[in-house]
């Protein structure tokens, strides 16, 4: 049955879906009849004479898989031809090169930050006149419209407040003053929702990084044309100024196209729920969304649109210190610029997107302190709402949870656990803002350590651990925080100061952590994890082992083999370590020891010091334990005494082993 669409809306456009499959995508045009279009990576192609090739001579100029991206945009915004830049800013640079020194271009006055930006500060400078204009009035466009005018630039809905524009009479006054273009940033909209050729506009530009990638991985921009003098001088900046999209991302931006249509009608959906959420809410103050009645153009929207995306703006009550707060408090959106992913995102847009944009022009707007952008995603509606509801009851009070080790420490007093670092010792100054920085550095960290019911969303995860760990509180970078005592005990302060790197092999050398921090289950043997931790972070490898041998996964781990024996005969898994035996003879009985002792959730509270660092601290212990302390001098180094260091390795491979265990045999 066809989808009738939203009533009161324009009905969907006909054959999107199949259009977004199979536009440019014939498995017919490629010799191996390939369904999905290849990643085609040659920057070069062989030509048959000088000036004799296949339409392709060198990728800046063509790409097999940009132009299969590029005509299923073009069908897409019902144009006849698309072009595919480096970024929606390379795309507005590259229609701003169609003007000429001296040219006037009017831009909606609430433009986007990076647009405003580059108006202001680049295009202005380089002999190009631009004034702003409030376009919801289409007279005041008209009245702006001088001989030199030769573009108007519209977005609608607008970023971040969400005006709608009535693309139509714009267009109507524009066609009447010949020479001069009408181009519309639809990137809030997507071709969808949206299509702005249809409605009389000469270009349709389009940030594809949101919505029409979708997926938060692409820096793309597009642009649809129907005229074909437009299209050969575009066609012809595109080549001359080079700012081009790679194929991967050309890949990446076509298989986003393909679920476009099912995305944006949850974006919908949940962008509607939100809206109306949030309307009756009583901590906010004004909600704009162009699919309540409540918004002023909402008649225009439903005239020019099949229906809305996730983008909801809003007034929190209070000041500053309450949106800050309901932001640092949220937990299914991510405090993040950028909109139109699968995920939600919220985000401040004075001090975030729109921060380019002068404060008094900011002002005007109404791009206030307490003004709120969210780009609602495709989450479960009900999750939505009540990560809203809590932040807003949150933010009444104006606090947040702290996150920075500093405030950590400030805020929680008597450390953790035992043998914390004091504030800030492995934080630099102690003050920097080591969450974001750490869950961005360390994706792997949340896969690894987080807990797979709460996967999706970064802060999430590792507010699992805090459950885990009920002394532990704040967030991500915290995690650091929360585990000083693993800090403290097994890296080498100074060398690592930011401990996760140290965490990382930590966490591979010892089940214990695994254990408690990971997911039971997911990562039964701990070396595997190593091997994980280094096809990502090869980088590290100076650091944590010998650069030399760091290229392969268990070469460094051999390495560390090589080096520090100990580690591999004691923390490996027993019978995945062939050379167990020999020099060290009791490393088999040993390593029980380690897992009885590392490896037991809730057997080492105190801390490893006490168990590896100066014999006789540890009463409890016999035999065994002492031995390990004396073969393993790499381990006192690191995790207990550095008095005991100094034999080192050498004197790890002569020392005899006199354990009870071994003594028996
Ligand atoms: N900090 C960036 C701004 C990125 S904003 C991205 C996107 N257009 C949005 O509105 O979220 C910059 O200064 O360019």
């Amino acid at each position: 049955m066809a989808d009738t669409g939203t009533p009161g809306f324009l009905p969907p456009f006909k054959h999107f879906a199949t259009d977004a499959i199979h536009c440019g995508q014939e498995p017919e045009q490629w010799r191996s009849g390939a369904v999905v279009p290849p990643i085609s990576l040659s920057t070069t192609f062989k030509q048959q004479a000088p000036g004799e090739h296949t339409g392709y001579e060198y990728i800046r100029s063509g790409n097999p898989t940009r132009e299969c991206l590029e005509k299923a945009m073009a069908a897409l915004d019902g144009g006849k031809y698309c072009l595919a830049y480096s970024s929606g800013s390379a795309a507005l640079l590259n229609i701003c090169h169609l003007l000429k020194p001296g040219d006037t271009v009017i831009s909606i006055d609430d433009v986007y930050g990076g647009t405003n930006r580059y108006f202001q500060k680049v295009a202005s400078e380089n002999n190009l006149k631009v004034i702003f204009v409030d376009c919801t009035n289409p007279k005041c466009l008209e009245a702006a419209i001088t001989p030199e005018t030769k573009l108007v630039w519209l977005e609608t809905p607008t970023n971040p407040t969400l005006k709608v524009i009535d693309i139509k009479a714009c267009a109507d006054i524009v066609r009447r003053h010949p020479g001069v273009l009408l181009a519309v940033d639809n990137s809030f909209m997507s071709a969808y929702f949206q299509r702005p050729l249809s409605l009389g506009a000469d270009i349709c530009m389009s940030s594809a990084t949101k919505y029409i990638n979708g997926h938060s991985d692409v820096l793309i921009g597009l642009v649809s044309v129907n005229r074909d003098d437009l299209y050969e001088r575009l066609k012809f900046l595109q080549n001359g100024l080079g700012a081009v999209p790679s194929p991967f991302d050309c890949y990446m931006c076509n298989r986003g196209l393909k679920t476009l249509h099912i995305r944006m009608k949850l974006h919908f959906k949940n962008g509607l729920a939100v809206a109306k959420f949030l309307e009756s809410h009583p901590r906010v103050e004004k909600v704009i969304y162009p699919g309540l009645p409540s918004h002023p153009q909402h008649e225009v929207i439903k005239k020019q649109c099949t229906g809305c995306p996730g983008m909801v703006t809003f007034y929190i009550k209070g000041n500053i210190k309450n949106a800050s707060a309901f932001l640092r408090n949220l937990k299914v959106f991510t405090l993040a610029e950028s909109l139109g992913g699968y995920e939600s995102l919220a985000e401040h847009p004075a001090i975030m997107t729109h921060a380019s944009v002068p404060e008094k022009e900011r002002e005007k707007l109404g791009i206030t302190d307490t003004l709120i952008r969210l780009s609602v995603g495709l989450e479960d509606e009900e999750d939505l709402l009540a990560d809203l509801d809590q932040a807003l009851e949150a933010a009444v009070s104006g606090e947040f949870p702290p996150t920075t080790i500093q405030q950590q420490s400030n805020s929680n007093p008597s450390q953790p656990f035992p043998g914390a670092e004091p504030d800030g010792a492995w934080a630099g100054d102690g003050k920097l803002p080591v969450c974001s920085p750490a869950q961005a550095q360390f994706p792997w960290i949340q896969e690894q350590l987080g807990c797979a019911r709460h996967s999706s969303h970064g802060f999430r995860r590792i507010g699992v651990c805090q459950a885990q760990f009920p002394r532990d509180s704040g967030a991500v970078g915290v995690c650091q925080a929360q585990f000083p005592w693993i800090q403290e005990n097994m890296g080498v302060p100074g060398t690592v100061p930011h401990g996760f790197r140290r965490i990382w092999v930590c966490q591979a050398q010892f089940p214990w952590i695994q254990e408690n921090m990971g997911v039971p289950g997911t990562v039964p043997q701990g070396f595997r994890r190593i091997g994980v931790y280094q096809a990502q972070f090869p980088m590290d490898s100076g650091e944590l082992g010998c650069a030399r041998h760091s290229s392969q996964g268990f070469r460094r781990i051999g390495v560390c083999q090589a080096q520090f024996p100990g580690i591999q005969e004691n923390m490996g898994v027993p019978g995945t370590v062939p050379m167990d035996s020999g020099e060290l003879g009791c490393a088999r009985h040993s390593s029980l020891w380690i897992q009885e002792n590392w490896g037991v959730p809730g057997t080492v509270p105190q801390g490893f010091r006490s168990s590896w660092g100066v014999p006789g601290t540890v009463p409890v212990d016999s035999g065994a334990v002492g031995v390990c302390q004396a073969q393993f001098p790499w381990i006192q180094e690191q995790l207990g005494c550095a008095r005991h260091s100094s034999p080192g390795i050498q004197g790890t491979q002569m020392l005899k082993c006199d354990c009870n265990l071994c003594k028996g045999k």
